[in-house]
């Protein structure tokens, strides 16, 4: 139970899955990825202005995606398909002989043969069972049929979303988005991506996708049939000028429905975006639910929701008011003038029956109502069946446009992540009104990359964050311009700068979330003897307290390197955490552990991980700014100790003495100069102006050669901020003076 998964060396790994007090075990296999390359020309992305709904492009789009729902022609799926196919010829070969037979009955019972009567029903009910079988076992396949679709989709693009590639990350940012927003598909829902919208996608409109194209092969596969089946059937009596009159029927009835049709797969794309935003808001206040209390947001937040639930219900409130014309002339078309039609039809061999055919052929009055009774119930049977499954047909039609919306809405999911797989961007031309730096857009990342060196190195590489989505025309934002900075082992290196400078980007740029544009990066590879990021918030993940420390890894993966519990215990000493396990209830005890730990427990946790994890290099963001100043300390000589080379981000000069290195970003100076207010300081401005930085944003200094520079530099802080305080002295007891003066009446 406390393994997830047993993992194989081929790179297939075995799900363990608790179902019914039992374990299921479900075997998975790595979708390959030279199948994603090769997929890759079936998903270009959705063009500018491209209209969308049952058109010629909605099939080609359905096509690329049945490719993943339905892998080779002679696996499951095909094999379901195959299985659901013979049910629905079985069921109506099965209505054909249910309207013969019901005929039979009542020309038995008006021609009083009892016996004929009784083997009727016998036969009625002998046709029952396998009639009732079939009708659930099209239910059970359909269902099925959507199941294995939906497995086949979401296990391809889980592999493709939470990959080495960090799609995951990139498709929330709204890298994927990056076209400029003018030139975006209408209903395309890449914006979504902008905003991380990627779990609606993923479970909602993918499930909608599944059960609406399986139900749709149904619910045009059988009226289809049933509707040559049954045509073939009632030619026979209804004669040439019937069946003409049945197949005018059809195209006039398919013509009208299709002019009245409106744009239901647009709708259906629109309601599906709508919703996702409406349940975005949900679930970030189920996230964010703390702080929102603090905050006492909860009136703020109701009125966030309620106006993305009022933009859903007023969406669907108008698709439901297009309806009512359209399921009016829906109804009007397919019962009313079908069965008008059929009776028509009907009465042609009855009122105009061919001279003497009937009579010859019956031999006697009372079997000739008999007969000519039997040909009126199968027919009219067969005809209100042919009428139902005309019926079907035509309302499919609303249902194949809605099928176009959740396919519109699956594909693009798709093709934005096929793009990021592929890093595949639209060079965007940089705007008239960009002048004097580079333009930094994604079609134009040129910089090199190289895993597995065993140093961090960032050769002429600029620190630019990058602008998807809507802000894709704006391109990405140059934080600094040129950075060099080589960190080898044991040179334990400290970043500080003033907030928003650009610190996490670098180490964004090093862990290859965002891209490196210019330049040459070189770091080792993430796990055992490589680089390991601890980031700002510390992250916790769904799992026992074990799979806290351990993560990434797996209780699996642990024991198979020979670790052991006693050992976990070692490392919760060392970040001061031992009291842990007792009193949470063990190693295996699993909560909402983001709830349960503290701020700074929360960082120390993260550090366990380090030590637990033991890399060459680690970069660690700011990651120990609420644990208690003692016990940080003692985690950074740790760290040392275990031979991990520190990289850390903070604003605090203090960690200096854990490094023998300090980056400095930034014009530091420029944050003083508030300070400084009056001509009386201009010596210490003169002291300051020698000590700025290098004018491209960043210095480096080796701790040792520069302690008396930094020394000066805190030193000339504190001189200033006393300065300013003595004057700010000077002026409050001055006001004071006045107050005290103006109550006792002296003004
Ligand atoms: N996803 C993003 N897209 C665009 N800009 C971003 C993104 N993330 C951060 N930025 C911007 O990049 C700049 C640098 O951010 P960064 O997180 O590197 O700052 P920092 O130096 O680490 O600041 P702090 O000390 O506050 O953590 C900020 O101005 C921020 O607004």
């Amino acid at each position: 139970m406390v393994d997830l998964y047993i993992p194989d060396p081929s790179g297939s790994r075995t799900l363990l899955v608790p179902y019914r007090g039992r374990l299921s075990k479900v075997y998975i296999t790595p979708t390959p990825k030279d199948l994603y390359e090769n997929h890759f020309h079936l998903f270009p992305p959705l063009r500018p202005g491209e209209k969308l709904g049952v058109n010629k492009r909605f099939w080609k789009m359905l096509v690329s995606i049945l490719r993943i729902a339905i892998p080779s022609s002679t696996g499951k799926e095909a094999f379901l398909l195959l299985l659901h196919t013979f049910f629905l010829i079985t069921r109506t070969i099965l209505s054909v002989m249910v309207a013969r037979l019901d005929g039979r009955i009542v020309r038995d019972l008006v021609s009083a043969n009892g016996r004929g009567f009784l083997r009727g029903l016998g036969w009625w009910f002998t046709l029952a069972i396998p009639s009732t079988y079939t009708n659930s076992m099209i239910r059970f396949l359909e269902k099925k049929l959507a199941l294995a679709f939906r497995t086949n989709l979401t296990r391809y693009i889980h592999d493709l979303y939470l990959n080495q590639n960090l799609n995951y990350y990139k498709f929330g940012m709204g890298l994927a988005a990056a076209v400029p927003s003018g030139s975006r598909a209408k209903g395309d829902p890449s914006s979504e991506a902008a905003s991380g919208g990627a779990d609606q996608l993923i479970t909602t409109d993918l499930a909608k996708f599944c059960d609406t194209l399986s139900a749709l092969y149904g619910n045009i596969g059988k009226p289809a049939l049933d509707l040559i089946i049954f045509t073939s059937q009632l030619s026979a009596s209804l004669g040439p000028l019937g069946t003409v009159g049945l197949y005018s029927n059809y195209a006039l009835t398919a013509w009208i429905l299709r002019k009245a049709t409106p744009a239901f797969g647009r709708m259906a794309a629109i309601t599906a975006t709508l919703e996702g935003e409406y349940r975005k808001g949900l679930s970030r206040i189920g996230r964010d639910g703390e702080e929102v209390a603090f905050y006492d947001g909860g009136k703020r937040e109701k009125g966030i929701l309620l106006s993305a639930y009022q933009r859903l219900a007023n969406h669907i409130h108008s698709v439901l008011k297009i309806r009512v014309p359209y399921g009016m002339t829906e109804d009007f078309v397919i019962k009313y003038a079908w069965s008008a039609c059929g009776y028509g039809l009907m009465s042609i061999p009855l009122l105009f029956p061919r001279a003497g055919h009937a009579i010859a052929s019956t031999g006697g009055l009372s079997l000739h109502v008999a007969s000519r009774t039997e040909n009126y119930v199968s027919n009219r049977r067969l005809l209100l069946s042919l009428a139902d499954a005309g019926g079907r047909l035509m309302y499919s039609g609303k249902d194949l446009a809605e099928l176009s919306g959740y396919t519109t809405r699956v594909y693009s999911l798709l093709a934005s992540l096929h793009a990021l797989e592929q890093n595949a961007y639209p060079v965007i031309a940089a705007p008239p009104t960009h002048t004097g730096k580079p333009f930094y857009d994604l079609g134009s990342v040129k910089g090199q990359i190289i895993i597995g060196p065993d140093h961090l190195l960032f050769k002429d590489v600029p620190i630019v964050a990058p602008s998807g989505g809507a802000g894709a025309e704006r391109g990405g934002e140059e934080l600094i311009r040129s950075l060099d900075l080589r960190v080898e082992a044991v040179e334990h290196t400290l970043i500080t700068g003033p907030n928003g400078v650009g610190k996490t980007s670098i180490s964004r740029i090093a862990a290859q979330l965002w891209p490196t544009w210019s330049g040459l990066l070189e770091r080792p590879h993430y796990g055992p003897g490589g680089i390991f990021f601890l980031p700002q918030r510390p992250y916790l993940s769904i799992g026992s307290l074990r799979d806290q420390v351990i993560y990434p890894q797996t209780y699996a993966e642990m024991k198979s390197q020979g670790r052991t519990d006693a050992e976990l215990m070692q490392i919760l000493e060392n970040v001061h955490l031992a009291y842990l396990p007792s009193r949470e209830g063990g190693w295996e005890t699993r909560k909402e552990w983001k709830d349960v730990l503290s701020g700074g427990e929360k960082q120390r946790m993260g550090m366990a991980r380090l030590f637990y994890h033991r890399p060459r290099y680690a970069i660690l963001d700011e990651c120990t700014s609420a644990v208690s100043s003692d016990v940080e300390g003692l985690m950074y000589e740790h760290a040392k100790t275990l031979g991990i080379t520190l990289i850390t981000i903070s604003h605090r000069p203090s960690l200096l003495k854990y490094h023998t290195r300090h980056l400095r970003l930034g014009e530091m100076t420029a944050a003083k100069s508030s300070l400084v207010r009056t001509s009386s300081l201009e010596s210490i401005k003169r002291t300051q102006s020698t000590l700025h930085l290098a004018s491209h944003g960043w210095q480096m200094t080796t701790v040792a050669s520069a302690s008396a520079q930094e020394n000066m530099e805190l030193d000339l802080e504190i001189e200033v901020l006393s300065k300013v305080l003595d004057d700010d002295v000077a002026q409050w007891e001055a006001r004071l003076k006045q107050v005290q003066e103006q109550l006792s009446g002296k003004v």
